[in-house]
This record gives C-alpha cells, sequence and structure tokens, in this order.
C-alpha cells in the first residue's frame, strides 16, 4: 500500500453517518444535487448500465437547471472485453449529454488480442481474481489517482440483491473514496420508467432480454421469467458461478494485494 493511494477524509464517519440519515429519503435527484453541491473531486463511474444513464440524464438536467455548461466527468474502464453496443453507447450517451469521458483500458494492451497474448488466453477462465484485477480494479485505481478523483457517483441499487441489498447512499471505501449510490432505492421497473419517459439513451442490448450488461464472456439474458423482476436482474451475469462481482466495489487493498503475491510467485 502507498501512501499517495490513500486520500486526505473530506468529511468525518459521524458526518457520513449524519448525511446518510438525512439522504435516506431524498430522491435521487435531491442525493445528486447535494453530491454536486458538497463533494469534492466528484466523478461518476459508469459501465452505462441503465441505472448509470438515468443518472446522467438527471445530471445534464441539474445541470440546466443551473445554467451551467459542466457535468459531473465521466469515467468508464473499457475491460477490452465488452460488447460493441457498450462501447457504441460509452460514446453517444457523452456526446449527447456533452459530458467529458475518462476511458482506461488494462495496462499494456489496446484490443482483446493484445491482452490474450499480454496475460494468457481466456485469463477470466484461468485465474478470475487477476483477470477481475487487470481489466477493471487496476485501471479504475489509475483512473482515481490520475484525475485526482475523490468522490464517485455508482449505478448501484439496493434491489440488485446479494451485497448490495444494505448499501447505503454514501460510503467510504478503504482508500478514502466516496461512493454516492443516488438511485439506492429504485427498483429496475423506476429506472426504465424514468429512461422511457425521458428518452435516455440505453443499451440495445436490454431489447433483447439481457438486463445487467458487463464482459461478452460473463454474460447472458436473464431468465425470461426474471425479466422486470428485481432480483434476476443480475443473474445473467457470471452464470453458474457464485461471483456477484467484478472487483470494482470490493476491498481494493485485498485484491491487490492477491495480485501482487500471485504476481511474485509466478501466478500460482
Ligand atoms: N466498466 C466499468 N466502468 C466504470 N464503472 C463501472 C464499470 N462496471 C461497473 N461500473 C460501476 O458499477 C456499477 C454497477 O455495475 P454492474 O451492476 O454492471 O456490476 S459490476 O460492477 O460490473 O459487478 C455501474 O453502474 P452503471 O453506471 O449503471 O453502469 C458503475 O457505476
Amino acid at each position: 500500500m502507498t501512501n499517495s493511494e490513500i486520500l486526505t477524509p473530506q468529511y468525518t464517519p459521524e458526518e457520513i453517518e449524519k448525511f446518510n440519515l438525512e439522504l435516506e429519503n431524498k430522491s435521487p435527484q435531491d442525493i445528486l444535487r447535494w453530491a454536486i453541491d458538497n463533494l469534492d473531486g466528484l466523478y461518476q463511474t459508469t459501465a452505462f448500465g441503465l441505472t448509470g444513464t438515468a443518472a446522467l440524464d438527471m445530471i445534464s438536467k441539474i445541470s440546466q437547471e443551473r445554467e451551467e455548461i459542466h457535468l459531473v466527468p465521466l469515467i468508464f474502464i473499457d475491460t477490452l472485453h465488452h460488447f460493441p453496443e457498450t462501447l457504441q453507447l460509452s460514446q453517444t450517451a457523452s456526446e449527447n449529454y456533452l459530458a467529458e469521458l475518462h476511458t482506461y483500458k488494462p495496462q499494456g494492451a489496446d484490443t482483446a488480442e493484445e491482452f490474450a497474448v499480454r496475460y494468457g488466453e481466456k485469463l477470466w477462465e484461468t485465474d478470475e481474481a487477476s483477470y477481475d484485477y487487470l481489466v477493471k480494479v487496476e485501471p479504475a485505481a489509475r483512473a482515481y489517482q490520475e484525475l485526482g478523483v475523490r468522490a464517485v457517483i455508482t449505478g448501484r441499487r439496493r434491489s440488485q440483491g446479494s451485497d448490495r441489498a444494505n448499501l447505503k447512499v454514501l460510503e467510504v471505501d478503504e482508500r478514502g473514496l466516496i461512493k454516492v449510490n443516488p438511485l439506492i432505492s429504485w427498483g429496475y421497473k423506476e429506472v426504465k420508467d424514468y429512461v422511457d419517459k425521458e428518452n435516455v439513451p440505453y443499451n440495445p442490448l436490454l431489447d433483447q432480454g439481457y438486463r445487467s450488461i458487463g464482459d461478452v464472456h460473463s454474460t447472458a439474458p436473464p431468465d425470461p421469467n426474471a425479466i422486470n423482476n428485481d432480483a434476476g436482474e443480475r443473474s445473467g451475469r457470471w452464470q453458474g458461478k457464485s461471483k456477484t462481482e467484478c472487483g470494482l466495489h470490493t476491498n481494493y487493498f485485498e485484491m491487490k494485494k492477491k495480485f501482487e503475491e500471485k504476481a511474485k510467485n509466478g501466478g500460482q
């Protein structure tokens, strides 16, 4: 762990707890207004999932009501294994909303082929933890450091279940990074209704039955019975495995330590 990876706190734990009590019953828009007004170094980290695009639209409307041009800048981690539809949406959505987009990729690879040459074929099958570290965790940490990120808006919601069921509006991670979850209390249908009503651009794969969209090799449409059912929203991810998170929202220092120890032992 290097000291430069630990952020100076913006608020004490007691203040964060107090803000959480105040924000718990607020609308996503009010949570976003609060975040924009009260957090330094604020970015939106998004894979352009339905929740993230809804939040982007809300931020754009807040900027309009305040007659401000600048939106919260976006961070997209291009794992090199996304669907073409997701990559296209990252371009069209950021351009439509005039939002500054910072795209980060794994170190030393620009394409899936280059990634395979450098780190091994189908690394997600042979060493999933190292894959997660290389494609998401390390690029995100690099983005946070290079851009001076101190707080991020995420698209996680309680209704997505598993580890997310007990989310708080504000969380402070092990680095001191503040994570804001503005749509925390919305279900899938509420998000979709908002997106439809406000004509928010969304991933066309949703119209083919997909719900939660990550890498091509670990994403499938959920069972049709789970469609529009909150519990099933993320059931198309990592099918047949107990895994429910990609590492981005897991303890950073633990992920990094495991990866570095493995690398030192020649990947064993
Ligand atoms: N590749 C990438 N780049 C930037 N940010 C990302 C990425 N993957 C996940 N996220 C952030 O995590 C939110 C939840 O994503 P998912 O439900 O797809 O789960 S997972 O993180 O992939 O496990 C997701 O919400 P959305 O904004 O709705 O995409 C983001 O805030």
